[in-house]
């Protein structure tokens, strides 16, 4: 038989305690679990993870884009591989779907080659990731605790989620103090707030010594703008969601850090071009997890260890530990403030485990 098989599964995973951010509180996300099965019998996976919140609209349009390509399946790998080129992923439910089809046919290619999936995008590819640890919006005293359990764990680099308001500065201002001055500090707005109360901010936290400042207004002119004033660096991240966003964000000169999420750019290769393309303009990119399953988060952490530029650079991806796992599969958690790629071909994941289970969302 020289045909293969696109299968799906739809999936529910639920936050351990609720993360809150300047855009509302996430307790639960689900998404669609991908799987290649090949003439030669490999198993390949990826992970339809929308942007959190978006998941009744996209999962769809992603079930969709995934039925219309089960029957080229049929023909073939290599019919799959080519009209996984050759078909639009237009809306973000199928651009994350082409992401996670992509994934899983380089998870099928680096298996065949016997190397992990990091070392098949790029020779040069790094074993272990930095990554930053996530806090949610709380009380003071709540995320200082776990700012110094984060630094007491290894990790030199925190992402606070933060409100704009001049009430945040002083938490940020006692993280600073609790961590001590040389731990990275990113904070992360998420589109909530206006340019005048944003540099009001970006001013207030400059002394705090802030490695970046991310999204804190909604469009990329508002970014642009921001820019030109700030005395702390700008991360675009939700902004840069559509297809030539990135684009946009560079002819603007919108932001000093891009930060990449596989499923809103839509491929694997793509990203790692763009992130040529930026590291020569000078534009830092940092990859992060999209609060998916072990699926989505592994295949992200290959793309970050194939990433050129600085290797120490912390990417996004402490977010396992967020959520409770879908049935048995491995939990990413980081050591020390890392994240070790597994030592298994392709994305190093056990096919069995991951797709057994029940579908649920
Ligand atoms: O960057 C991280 O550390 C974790 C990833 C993260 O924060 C995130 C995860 C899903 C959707 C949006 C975001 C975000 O960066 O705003
Ligand atoms: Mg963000």
């Amino acid at each position: 038989m020289s045909g293969s098989r696109l299968d799906w599964r739809w999936y529910r995973l639920r936050f351990r305690a609720p993360l809150e951010t300047a855009a509302g509180s996430l307790g639960t996300r689900r998404g669609i679990l991908v799987s290649v099965a090949t003439a030669d019998g490999l198993v390949g996976l990826g992970d339809v993870a929308p942007w959190p919140g978006t998941e009744d609209r996209a999962l769809p349009e992603a079930a969709d884009w995934l039925a219309a390509l089960r029957a080229v399946a049929e023909e073939g790998e290599g019919a799959l591989r080519q009209a996984l080129e050759r078909v639009a992923a237009v809306t973000p439910g199928a651009r994350a779907a082409r992401a996670a089809l992509e994934t899983a046919l380089l998870d099928v290619s680096a298996q065949r080659a016997g190397v992990p999936l990091a070392f098949w995008l790029r020779s040069s590819a790094r074993s272990s990731v930095p990554v930053n640890a996530l806090i949610g919006i709380a009380d003071p005293e709540r995320t200082v605790e776990a700012a110094r359990a984060a630094v007491a764990a290894g990790f030199r680099a925190l992402k606070l989620k933060v409100r704009i308001a001049a009430s945040e500065v002083e938490r940020v201002a006692a993280v600073r103090r609790a961590v001590g001055p040389e731990v990275q500090l990113r904070l992360d707005a998420n589109a909530s707030a206006a340019v005048a109360a944003a540099l009001a901010f970006a001013r207030a936290v400059a002394p705090l010594g802030i490695e970046y400042l991310e999204q804190p207004v909604g469009s990329l002119e508002e970014l642009a703008a921001l820019r030109r004033q700030s005395p702390v660096p700008l991360a675009a991240d939700e902004v840069l969601a559509g297809p030539d966003e990135l684009e946009r964000a560079l002819a603007l000169g919108a932001a000093d850090i891009v930060i990449a999420k596989l499923p809103l750019v839509g491929s694997v290769e793509r990203l790692l071009d763009l992130a040529e393309r930026c590291e020569r303009a000078g534009i830092a990119v940092v990859v992060t997890s999209n609060l998916e399953s072990a699926v989505g988060l592994v295949a992200a952490l290959h793309v970050a260890a194939a990433l050129p530029g600085n290797a120490e650079r912390a990417h996004g991806l402490a977010t396992a530990g967020l959520v409770e796992p879908l049935g048995r599969e491995p939990v990413f958690q980081p050591l020390g403030g890392r994240l070790v790629l597994p030592p298994g071909p392709g994305l190093g994941l056990d096919r069995t485990m991951m797709l057994a289970g029940e579908e649920d969302g």
